[in-house]
């Protein structure tokens, strides 16, 4: 049952606080969409301004368009001078501006009247402090996988258990979920004094700070981790896990009217195209990016191609046919589309001539595969991908080609071999009925009295000021 209100009829009113970078925004977006849809809740989007990217501010002014129940809340950051930090990047500046103007954020959510906040992990530190000085329950939305929340979950204990082992890291075996490969955990942490390092064991440690966490996964997906999160096996003194997901695209993608990819698709024949994308973020060198366009070539599959300038190495900054390699467009033109448009993923995703996904493995875009059945050619490159890829591998969702070598997060993946298992990938008839059976267990899972709605339902019945009983 959706709650209705407090004992004095009030809805609740839970303001979310997303961090920057689209693959945070995307989906507290969709949180919004989903909690002021169906839950019962008034919802506020905080927007801080100015956006890192215009793709941000494009993807709120389509988002706020079309669902009008989701409120605007700007947030105006107080300025400050970034030439102090001359080689830091957007996504360190942004955090620090949000940092030094926590104090201007409790009076904005007093006179939003906010009964709950929901924040990104990367902003606990400044988020909950401000929460706990206004009385108010802050739940973290977790943007990644189960198993990489389990992993942060568990890594402060890890850590000290293992301080005696010369300081590195090795495989991770996570009570309750599974073991993780060194080789899969994110590079920075194989040095236990690296600062993403020291920041991944304090939000580690944060989490138990929130008032429950919402994580975008769902059962059948990643059964292991959710099931020992839910059960405080992870970490003690754990909060109440949410597994929500997966998050539905809202539909609201801001269109580019210059893009002709739908077109090419309709053109193309069923199940015969590779979707290529590596998200919204720096994620690929030159080097790689020639080594894929050699491999797509030879496969002789057709395919569509996303590649976003914010994706290409800064160096590399080229030209599209100069990056790709000589006469590499020219060659490909006929079966082969190359673009830099933002793309509407879940429209490609969904349509019928996309067979397989070349991909990163970022969440959004592994939650993005499974909602839509297709199968997924994990290409991680840093960060949370690997154990992604995974999860990915596990559920049958589709392929790690582990087999790939480990050359740190920098190192190169051969033409050759990306060729070989594109074609493998393509032909496979049960990877395809696999990925197929994932998207029934996700629409399953969504619907009402499905385990994602369900959590919906208790953590809308938490933020009403009632008991959780998910966990
Ligand atoms: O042309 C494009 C490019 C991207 N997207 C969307 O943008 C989002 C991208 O998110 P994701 O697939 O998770 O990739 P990243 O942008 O790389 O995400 C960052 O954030 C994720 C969630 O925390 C992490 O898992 C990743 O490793 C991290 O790089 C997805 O919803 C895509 O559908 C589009 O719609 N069109």
């Amino acid at each position: 049952m959706p709650s209705s209100g407090d004992a004095a009829g009030r809805r609740p009113h839970v303001v979310l606080i997303p961090s920057a970078g689209m693959g945070h925004l995307v989906p507290f977006g969709r949180l919004a969409v989903a909690l002021s849809s169906g839950h019962g809740c008034d919802v506020s989007l905080v927007t801080v301004l100015p956006t890192v990217s215009t793709a941000e501010s494009k993807h709120l002014d389509a988002l706020f368009d079309a669902f009008p129940a989701v409120r605007r809340l700007d947030f105006e950051l107080a300025p400050f001078d970034a030439s102090e930090f001359p080689s830091a990047d957007p996504f360190f500046l942004r955090f620090e501006a949000m940092r030094r103007s926590a104090p201007l954020l409790g009076p904005l959510l007093t006179g939003a009247g906010a009964s709950a906040l929901a924040t990104d992990i990367a902003l606990t530190s400044v988020v909950i402090p401000v929460a706990k000085e206004q009385g108010l329950p802050c739940h973290i939305l977790f943007t990644a996988s189960a198993a990489m929340l389990s992993l942060c979950a568990y890594f402060p204990t890890y850590l000290d258990a293992n301080a005696g082992d010369g300081g590195g890291v090795g495989d991770v075996d996570i009570p309750g979920v599974y073991r993780i490969p060194k080789a899969s955990i994110p590079q920075a942490l194989h040095d236990p004094n690296h600062l993403f390092t020291r920041q991944f064991v304090a939000n580690g440690r944060s989490l138990t700070s929130a008032a429950g966490i919402l994580v975008n996964t769902f059962d059948a997906l990643e059964p292991e981790a959710v099931a020992a999160l839910q059960q405080g096996k992870v970490a003690s003194g754990f909060p109440p896990v949410f597994a929500v997901g997966p998050l539905l695209p809202a539909s609201n993608q801001a269109k580019d009217p210059q893009a002709n990819y739908m077109e090419w698709l309709d053109a193309q024949p069923a199940r015969s195209v590779v979707y290529v994308s590596f998200g919204s973020r720096k994620a690929i060198s030159g080097e790689q990016l020639r080594e894929l366009a050699a491999g797509l070539e030879t496969s002789g599959h057709r395919f569509l191609w996303v590649v976003k300038s914010t994706v290409v190495d800064r160096d590399d900054a080229a030209e599209l046919g100069e990056l790709l390699g000589e006469g590499f467009l020219e060659r490909v033109e006929k079966r082969g589309l190359v673009t830099k448009a933002w793309v509407d993923q879940e429209e490609v995703l969904k349509h019928e001539s996309v067979a397989l996904f070349v991909s990163h493995c970022g969440w959004n875009s592994v939650t993005e595969a499974a909602a839509s059945g297709v199968p997924v050619l994990a290409l991680p490159r840093f960060g949370d991908q690997r154990v992604n890829s995974g999860v990915v591998a596990r559920a049958g969702l589709g392929v790690w080609a582990d087999t790939w070598s480990w050359e740190g997060e920098a190192g190169v993946i051969g033409a050759e071999e990306i060729s070989e298992k594109v074609k493998a990938a393509m032909a496979d008839e049960a990877l395809r009925r696999k990925a197929a059976s994932v998207a029934k267990a996700a629409a399953k899972a969504v619907a009402g009295g499905g385990s994602s709605h369900r959590c919906l339902v208790e953590f809308a019945r938490l933020c009403q000021g009632g008991t959780c009983r998910t966990n």
